[in-house]
Formats: C-alpha cells, structure tokens, sequence
C-alpha cells in the first residue's frame, strides 16, 4: 500500500486552479523529487498532501497511521531570534536531550544544542531543520527546497545525508528541488510539475562521465545523471522547459498514436531552473 496518494487532486487558490489532475503516489523508503519551474505548484502540491490545503477536486490518502516529517520551503521561526538549536528543536513540542542528542549526531551536529540558530551556516541550519522533522520517527519527510542556498559540495553532501537516513530509517523522501544533476543522482523518481503532472522518470546515475566530475567535484560522487522518461502528451505548454528537451520520452502526436524513442541523455537543464524566489 503507497503511503501517500493523489487521486486526481485538484487544488484552487485564490480562485484560481494551481493544480490539474495530479494522479501519483509514494511507497516507502522511496526517494522522489519534484522539480518544475517557478510557480508551476510545487509548494502547493506538498502542502495539499500534507493537508493544510483542501483539494478542490479528488482526494488525498494516507496510509493509516502515517507520520509526516516536514520542512517548509521558509523558516517559521525569525532566525535572529536568540534561540538555540536545542530549544528549536523543543518546538513545538518537547524532546527529550536523548532524543535532541541522537537525532542530531544523525545529521552530522552532534553537540551543537548550545549554538544559536542565528550562528548557524546554510548548511547547518539546513541539517537542523532535517533533524527536527526527524524527531517523531516519520515515515515520510516532505522536504521543500532543502537545499536552498548552499553550494554545491553543500547540496551534494545534503543529498547523501538524505540518502543515508532512508537506508538507516526506512523513511520515504519527497521533496522539492532545483538542483536538478544532483537530484537525478540522489532520487529514485524525478516528477516534473507544471501545474499538471508534466512527466515523470527513473534518474540513472553515470559513473563515466569525467568532465562533469570534473565540473561538479569528486564530493558529489558523480552527480551526472541520465535521465530517462516517458511523455504520453505534447509539450506546447508554456514552461515545459523542464521537460521540453530532446531526450528519451515516448509523445504523443494527438491521436493516439505513441512515437517511443528511448533512449538515454544527458540531463543539463538545471540553470533555466534556478531564478528568483517569489513570495507566494
Ligand atoms: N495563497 C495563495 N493565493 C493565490 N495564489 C497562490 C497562493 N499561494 C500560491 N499561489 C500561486 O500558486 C502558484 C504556485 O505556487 P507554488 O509556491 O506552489 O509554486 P512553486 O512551484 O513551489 O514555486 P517556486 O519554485 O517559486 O517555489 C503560483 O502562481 C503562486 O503565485
């Protein structure tokens, strides 16, 4: 049984439709990425499935009992708060210093409870914030841009923290990015939203590719990825940059009829992606 399901979720804002239709749904221990442009309802998405939205049309299911770790794309909190990492973590509800302790050796901050959240790095506070939704033992972390604002040995090692804590937990990972090389080595799923579910695929991590090893550093072991997808409609939407690209999709002419070229393509789409943030 999936964990979490949208069936055929529909979710209005302001009167207006953000998201079409979103049929998909996450198993445990599965890593899955959303990427999409700017505006295109990812933030929505995670928070329809979390529930803080109503769908408008369809549904959203948990699985019975589910527990949900989730990181919003902002800090609720005004960092310059004089707060230290061991009281946030305390919020809302209070943990144990055991509890604080091994969840945040988990995330490589072990005996940083003293250090003010004002103090910390983008990396750091990006752990800490993985630490707290950890707190409670999920069985799905919804993470939303986690790793904004870090360099790219940064984000790789952000990745790899992800990536361990599913090995050791069990967890499942959604979560929303824009760093689209490191994400295709780091996700067993990448979907592709723009307001619909535009396409979705498995990401094939390669090991032979030296001059992006070279551009990426050696610390994100390899984050070129081929990037293999199926497309079942056409590309005329605006946006569909994401996925508009000449690689392995099988198209849709129209009518009917599926034109199948798979083969596999070095993704190198990820700048497009990155602009500035909005506030929603
Ligand atoms: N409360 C709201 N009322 C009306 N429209 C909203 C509201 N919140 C978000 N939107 C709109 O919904 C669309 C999707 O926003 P959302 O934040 O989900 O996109 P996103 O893909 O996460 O974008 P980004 O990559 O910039 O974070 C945007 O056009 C946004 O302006």
């Amino acid at each position: 049984m999936p964990l979490i399901e949208a069936r055929h979720l529909c979710v209005r804002l302001g009167g207006t439709e953000i998201l079409h239709n979103i049929t998909l749904s996450l198993k445990p221990c599965e890593i899955v990425t959303l990427v999409g442009p700017n505006g295109s309802g990812k933030s929505t998405l995670l928070r329809a499935l979390l529930g803080i939205l109503p769908a408008a049309e369809g549904a959203v299911v948990h699985a019975p009992g589910l527990r949900i770790g989730y990181v919003p794309q902002r800090l609720q909190i005004d960092r310059t708060m004089p707060i230290s990492v061991r009281r946030f973590l305390s919020l809302p509800k209070r943990v144990s210093d055991a509890e604080a302790q091994a969840v945040l050796a988990r995330v490589g901050m072990a005996g940083s409870e003293a250090l003010p959240m004002a103090g910390l790095s983008g990396g750091q506070l990006q752990r800490v914030l993985l630490a707290r939704a950890l707190l409670g033992q999920p069985h799905l972390l919804m993470l939303d841009e986690p790793t904004q604002g870090l360099d790219q040995p940064g984000e790789a090692a952000f990745y790899r923290l992800i990536e361990e804590v599913r090995v050791e937990t069990g967890v499942a990972v959604l979560m929303v990015s824009h760093d689209l090389h490191v994400v295709m080595a780091a996700s067993d799923r990448v979907i592709c939203l723009n307001g619909h579910v535009c396409c979705e695929g498995s990401p094939q991590v390669v090991s032979s590719a030296p001059e992006y090893r070279a551009l990426f550093g050696l610390g994100t072991q390899g984050a070129l990825a081929l990037y293999r997808h199926e497309h079942d409609h056409d590309h005329t939407a605006p946006h569909d940059h994401v996925c508009g690209h000449s690689h392995g999709h099988t198209h849709s002419d129209g009518h009917g009829h599926n034109h199948g070229h798979n083969h596999d393509h070095a993704d190198t789409h990820s700048t497009p992606l990155k602009d500035e943030r909005h506030d929603a």
